[in-house]
């Protein structure tokens, strides 16, 4: 009875939240062999607070409506205490397990000239002076640093980017999870939540995070050994270390490592001996409670050409995704990098940029950037003016790419009806519903008026196309179908 009633919460669940929502904090979740009452367990701590915080009322309510008449609670699951209906691992995370070892040798191949001269670009190449050495790793500008005067025994540290912190790392709807969880990665790392796997489309700050760890972990511990790197670096290293017969090398630096932070894990996807050896690697540093942080730009099990056993090992830990942010946050963050970069944005341009550029916030900074050159150039304040003059080249582009046309031809593709039913007076659901999503995005994208927009929807009236932005509106907060679709809609017409 209990695993039925279950069994129908999550089917329940499963309908109600966007799918990142569920694969992250109910996907995981089990069932307590011993209870007699509804008793879920979680992998983690982190995990069994947010679903209680977040999710238990409405677990509780939905138990109810099946009939259970008891209390649903939540608990850390302790090791093989739990019938799981997912696919996750069932011992997952021991919370006991201690923080990371902060004193650490340097790698043996920064020791030795020989050594570093027969590996140049395994990601340990270096000189070898006695006071300071530096290891260059010689992805996106990373270093190593080792310092000290006894061979052997030396204090590393790694140069992240060290404007990408938590504080300037403006939190929205969009990131909320996965800025939640990589706090709870820095205060704990090596802790209960390893691996930590980040997911979402480009520019969307999971680079950012990840290295905010890395800066955090370093600031609680400037002697943490700390390395960030892309996966195709990761692999380009490997290549040569094989090449170079240094592989015995290459293994001991990453897996002396404190916390090994690897960006845009999708390029392992098809190279068999990398994952082989990434595979050993994470294992190894999992087993040392040492922290890994990886990155992709999908969820793993959505990886082609990536092991099985890789992708469920990335599951092992917390899997949090971050979003294209919506109005707000874009606003929050054109405002936050204005005040980085010691320019006054007035609201009303901030604004104005965050409702035109969309499509992640890499864009939006550069945006930005160009405002900001140009109101230097010229010698004006910034205002709405200068923004629309700063930007004129991109909108005019924008403009072409979501005209109602477009937003037309695009629905009408997604959802295989013809362009000629979004004009007709057709209702049946299949051509009313796509007809109104179709307008709601005309409405969002464009700045065609109410009227203007029922014109080219078959000279509709202008209540029409404001009854349709409410729907969608509303079935965007309570359908997960079309939440999907208006958001994948949105992303192909915005990128
Ligand atoms: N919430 C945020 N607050 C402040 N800055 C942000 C935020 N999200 C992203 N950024 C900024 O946007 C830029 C792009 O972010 P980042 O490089 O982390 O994206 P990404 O998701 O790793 O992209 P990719 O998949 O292309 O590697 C960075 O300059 C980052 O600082």
């Amino acid at each position: 009875m209990l695993d039925t009633v279950w069994q129908q919460c999550l089917d329940q669940l499963r309908s109600e939240l966007p799918s990142h929502q569920f694969n992250t904090w109910l996907k995981p979740l089990g069932l307590s062999e011993q209870a007699e009452a509804l008793l879920l367990c979680a992998p983690n701590r982190f995990i069994a607070n947010w679903v209680r915080d977040k999710y238990l009322e409405r677990i509780q309510v939905i138990a109810e409506g099946y009939g259970y008449d008891g209390q649903v609670a939540i608990e850390v699951r302790s090791k093989g205490a739990s019938r799981s209906f997912t696919s996750t691992r069932s011992d997952t995370n021991d919370t006991s397990r201690s923080a990371p070892v902060v004193s650490v040798e340097a790698p043996a191949v920064a020791e030795s000239p020989s050594t570093s001269e027969s590996m140049p670009d395994t990601g340990v190449a270096g000189s070898s002076t006695d006071t300071a050495r530096s290891v260059v790793v010689p992805s996106e500008g990373v270093e190593v640093k080792t310092t000290g005067s006894s061979r052997g025994r030396n204090k590393v540290q790694s140069y992240l980017n060290k404007a990408f912190t938590f504080q300037s790392f403006v939190e929205g709807k969009s990131n909320q999870l996965a800025l939640a969880a990589s706090q709870q990665v820095a205060e704990n790392a090596g802790g209960a939540y390893n691996p930590l796997f980040i997911y979402g489309g480009v520019g969307l700050g999971k680079t950012h995070l990840m290295q905010a760890i890395g800066n955090e972990i370093i600031a609680n511990n400037p002697t943490a050994k700390v390395v960030y790197l892309h996966s195709e670096r990761f692999v380009a290293d490997m290549v040569k270390a094989l090449q170079l017969n240094a592989m015995a090398e290459f293994k001991r630096f990453y897996r002396s490592l404190d916390a090994l932070l690897i960006d845009d894990i999708q390029f392992f996807a098809k190279k068999d001996r990398s994952q082989e050896e990434f595979f050993h690697t994470f294992n190894a540093l999992l087993e040392g409670n040492q922290q890994v942080i990886l990155t992709c730009d999908r969820f793993p099990k959505e990886i082609d050409g990536l092991e099985d056993r890789l992708k469920s090992r990335f599951g092992w830990g917390l899997t949090v995704a971050v979003e294209p942010p919506d109005l707000e946050t874009r606003v929050a963050i054109l405002m936050k990098k204005a005040e980085q970069a010691k320019v006054k944005l007035p609201a009303e341009s901030a604004f104005f940029i965050a409702q035109r550029i969309r499509s992640n916030v890499r864009e939006l900074e550069g945006a930005l950037k160009r405002v900001i050159a140009n109101a230097q150039f010229i010698g004006a304040p910034i205002d709405t003016a200068l923004v629309k003059e700063a930007l004129k080249d991109l909108l005019a582009l924008q403009d072409k790419q979501v005209s109602i046309d477009n937003i037309q031809r695009t629905v009408a593709e997604y959802y295989k009806i013809k362009i000629s039913d979004l004009h007709s007076k057709r209702r049946s659901r299949s051509i009313a519903r796509p007809r109104q999503v179709a307008m709601a995005l005309s409405k969002e994208l464009t700045q065609h008026s109410l009227p203007e927009i029922g014109d080219a929807f078959g000279g509709r009236d202008h209540t029409t196309v404001l009854h349709a932005c409410r729907k969608v509106k509303e079935l965007r907060e309570t359908n997960q179908d079309i939440r999907e679709d208006y958001s994948n809609l949105l992303r192909t017409l915005t990128t």
